[in-house]
C-alpha cells in the first residue's frame, strides 16, 4: 500500500482505535511505511488543511478525480504544492497522475489563498501556518495552549550549559503565560519554579529534529509527569529504586538522573530497576534509557511483569523506594497531535467560491515579517508524554472500565507495599478520575499490607520543596468511593490534601495528572524479609483472593471488587488505624 493510502486508512481509523494519532501509529505493527513518515505527512497536511480544503474545492478536484477521496486529495495536494519533496510516488503511480494533472490550477488557487490572507511570500505563509496563526479558534473563542515542557537531562548536560549554548539565543520569560501565548518562532523560555531542571517553551516550538533532542540532552516531558520521580525525593541511602511500569521511560530516566545526582563517590551506587511488561514498549524503554545515558544506573526488565516480582527475593532486598505509574484511562493526556484535525474538502463542491462559505471569508492576517520557519518534514519521532499510555481510553469512561482499571491499579500499589525494605512509594496516573486516583490510594491505605507494614500517606507538609507549594490538591468524591461511612471527614481531608493533582487546559500548562506518595516511618529494614506475596502473615484471605485477579488492560477484567471481597468489619478496623 502506498504511503498515501496507508495515511488515509490511519486517519479514517475504521477500527475506532483509541488514543492519539501518535500512539495509534506507534501500536500498529503491520505498517509498510514508517510510523514517523506517516506522522510527518499527516501532521503537516493537517496544519495546511484549512487552506488546502478551499484550494481543492475551488478547483473542483474531487468532482473530476473520482479515484480520490477527500483525505487522499488533501494529502496529495499537500505534497504536490506545499512539501518541498513533492509527491512520494513513482511518476506513473495512479495517485501521482491523478493529482499532478491539476498542478497548475491547484498552484494558482494556492497562491490566491496566500495573497488573500495577506502573506506576500510563501515563506511568510509557511511561518504563519507553523505558528498556528491560521488555525480556527474554537467556538468558545478560548484556545488553551499547552507549553512544550523540556526536562534537562542532567545525566548528559546541565541547565546552565544548555541555556548558554543550545538555547543561547533564547530569552528568559518572567511568566509561564508569556511562553504559552508565544508563537513557535519566538525565542523565549520559562524556568519552572516547582521542578528543578525543567523549562517551558512556546507550544509550537519544533525541537524534535534538533541535536539537543536527538542526542538525549533534553527529554520532552510534561511538567506533571516530572512530579512522581521528584516527589519520591531520592536521598543517599535509599538503596535501589523500582520503576514498576516504566515504558516509554520518561520517569525512569528522571529517576536515574535524580539518583545519580545524590550518589556520592564512597557510596554503593543505587540502581533503578525498570519493569515493563509489554515487549514492544520495553524496546522503546531500552532505547530511551540508553539515549539518556541512564543505562549505567538502570536495569531494564523487558517483558517482566512487576506483579510477578517476588518482593522477598535477594534481588530486591535493597529496594528502598518504588515509583508506580501504572496503565490508566489516560483521560488527562493532552495529545499534542490533537491538532491533527483535518479540514476535509467537500466532494460536491463547485469550482467557484460559495458566498459566505469559509473559503470566501477573510482570514486573520499575521505579521509577515516573522522569521522564516521551515515546516517540518521530519521523520523523527519525538516521544513525549502523549505516548505514555499504551491504550489510552479517553473515550471510555464507563464505570465498569474504571472499576477494572482501579482494581488493577490497587493491586499494583498493594504489591509494592510488600517489598520488605521499601519505605516510600509514589503512585501516579494521567487520569482525571477519582476512582483511579484518590480512591485507589485510600483503598490501598486500608489494605492489610498497609496496616501491618505501617504505610501511611505523605502529608503535604512533609513533601519536597516545590511540590509542597503546589496548590492544586486532591479531591474527594463520596459517591464514587462507596465506602465513605468508614472514613471520617478529617481522614478524607488529609488524603485529599496530601494528593497532588494537575488539570489540563489551565494557566499552569500541565496535562491532567495525579500523584501521591506513601511512606513507612520505620524506614529501611523494617519488617525485613517477611514479605512474599500471597504468603505473608499480614495478608487476609480476602486480599489474597484479590491479589489473584488476572488483570490485563487488553482484556476485560474478571470482576472481583475489593468491596465484595472484604468483610466490612475487617476493613473498618483496618481503616481506623490507618490514614
Ligand atoms: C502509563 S505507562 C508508564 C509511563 C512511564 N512511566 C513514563 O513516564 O514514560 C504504563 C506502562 O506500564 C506497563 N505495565 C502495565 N502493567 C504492568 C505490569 N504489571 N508490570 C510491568 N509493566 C506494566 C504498560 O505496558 C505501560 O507501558
Amino acid at each position: 500500500m502506498s504511503l498515501y493510502y496507508e495515511a488515509a486508512s490511519v486517519l479514517a481509523n475504521s477500527d475506532n482505535a483509541g488514543g492519539s494519532l501518535k500512539s495509534r501509529l506507534y501500536r500498529q505493527t503491520d505498517l509498510k511505511s514508517s510510523p514517523a513518515q506517516l506522522f510527518a505527512l499527516i501532521s503537516e497536511a493537517s496544519k495546511w488543511s484549512l487552506v488546502l480544503k478551499d484550494v481543492i474545492e475551488k478547483c473542483g478536484l474531487l468532482r473530476e478525480e473520482k479515484k480520490l477521496t477527500p483525505i487522499l486529495a488533501l494529502l496529495l495536494c499537500h505534497d504536490l504544492i506545499v512539501s518541498k519533496n513533492g509527491v512520494a510516488a513513482p511518476a506513473n503511480h495512479v495517485l501521482k497522475l491523478a493529482i499532478s494533472r491539476h498542478k497548475a490550477r491547484l498552484s494558482a488557487e494556492f497562491t490566491k489563498a496566500r495573497i488573500r490572507r495577506g502573506y506576500p511570500t510563501l515563506e511568510s505563509f509557511r511561518g504563519a501556518v507553523n505558528d498556528g496563526a491560521l488555525e480556527e479558534q474554537p467556538s468558545s473563542g478560548v484556545k488553551t495552549k499547552h507549553p512544550r515542557w523540556i526536562r534537562v537531562n542532567t545525566l548528559k548536560t546541565n541547565l546552565e550549559e544548555l541555556i548558554t549554548t543550545n538555547f543561547a539565543e533564547y530569552e528568559k520569560a518572567e511568566t509561564l503565560s508569556q511562553v504559552m501565548a508565544a508563537s513557535g518562532s519566538t525565542k523565549i523560555y520559562f524556568r519552572d519554579p516547582n521542578i528543578p531542571n525543567l523549562l517551558a517553551f512556546p507550544p509550537k516550538i519544533d525541537i524534535s529534529k534538533s541535536s539537543v533532542y536527538t542526542s538525549g540532552k533534553i527529554i520532552l516531558q510534561d511538567k506533571a509527569s516530572c512530579f512522581p520521580a521528584y516527589l519520591l525525593n531520592v536521598a543517599p541511602g535509599d538503596g535501589d529504586i523500582i520503576d514498576g511500569c516504566a515504558a516509554p521511560g520518561n520517569k525512569t530516566t528522571h529517576l536515574a538522573a535524580l539518583v545519580s545526582s545524590c550518589t556520592s563517590d564512597n557510596q554503593k551506587p543505587s540502581k533503578v530497576i525498570a519493569f515493563e511488561r509489554d515487549k514492544t514498549r520495553a524496546n522503546i524503554l531500552q532505547k530511551m534509557v540508553k539515549l539518556a545515558a541512564a543505562d549505567g544506573i538502570t536495569s531494564v526488565k523487558a517483558g517482566a511483569d512487576f506483579l510477578a516480582a517476588s518482593p522477598g527475593t535477594e534481588e530486591f532486598s535493597n529496594v528502598g523506594a518504588i515509583l508506580l505509574d501504572p496503565s490508566c484511562s489516560g483521560s488527562g493526556i493532552v495529545g499534542r497531535d490533537d491538532s491533527v484535525q483535518m479540514h476535509l474538502p467537500d466532494a460536491s463542491s463547485q469550482s467557484a467560491a460559495v458566498p459566505g462559505s469559509q473559503s470566501s471569508k477573510k482570514r486573520k492576517r499575521t505579521d509577515p515579517s516573522k522569521p522564516k520557519v521551515e515546516p517540518t518534514t521530519a521523520v523523527n519521532f519525538a516521544l513525549d508524554d502523549s505516548a505514555n499510555e499504551e491504550t489510552p481510553l479517553e473515550e471510555d469512561k464507563t464505570s465498569e472500565r474504571l472499576t477494572a482499571l482501579s482494581t488493577f491499579q490497587l493491586r499494583i500499589l498493594t504489591h509494592a507495599m510488600h517489598f520488605p525494605n521499601a519505605h516510600k512509594i509514589t503512585y501516579s496516573t494521567c487520569s482525571i478520575h477519582f476512582e483511579e486516583n484518590e480512591g485507589v490510594v485510600a483503598r490501598a491505605l486500608a489494605s492489610p499490607v498497609a496496616q501491618s507494614r505501617g504505610w501511611r500517606i505523605l502529608s503535604r507538609a512533609e513533601q519536597v520543596d516545590g511540590l509542597r507549594q503546589w496548590q492544586r490538591r486532591g479531591l474527594w468524591e463520596d459517591e464514587k468511593f462507596g465506602e465513605q461511612a468508614e472514613l471520617d471527614h478529617d481522614q478524607k481531608q488529609l488524603i485529599s490534601d496530601a494528593c497532588i493533582r494537575c488539570e489540563k487546559g489551565t494557566e499552569e500548562g500541565t496535562m491532567g495528572f495525579f500523584v501521591a506518595a506513601l511512606v513507612r516511618d520505620a524506614g529501611p529494614n523494617f519488617n525485613s524479609g517477611t514479605a512474599t506475596l500471597h504468603h505473608t502473615a499480614d495478608d487476609s484471605e480476602e486480599w489474597k483472593g484479590f491479589d489473584d485477579v488476572d488483570v490485563t488492560e487488553d482484556k476485560p477484567i474478571r470482576s472481583v471488587s475489593p468491596t465484595s471481597q472484604h468483610s466490612k468489619k475487617k476493613r473498618k478496623k483496618a481503616r481506623k488505624n490507618r490514614v
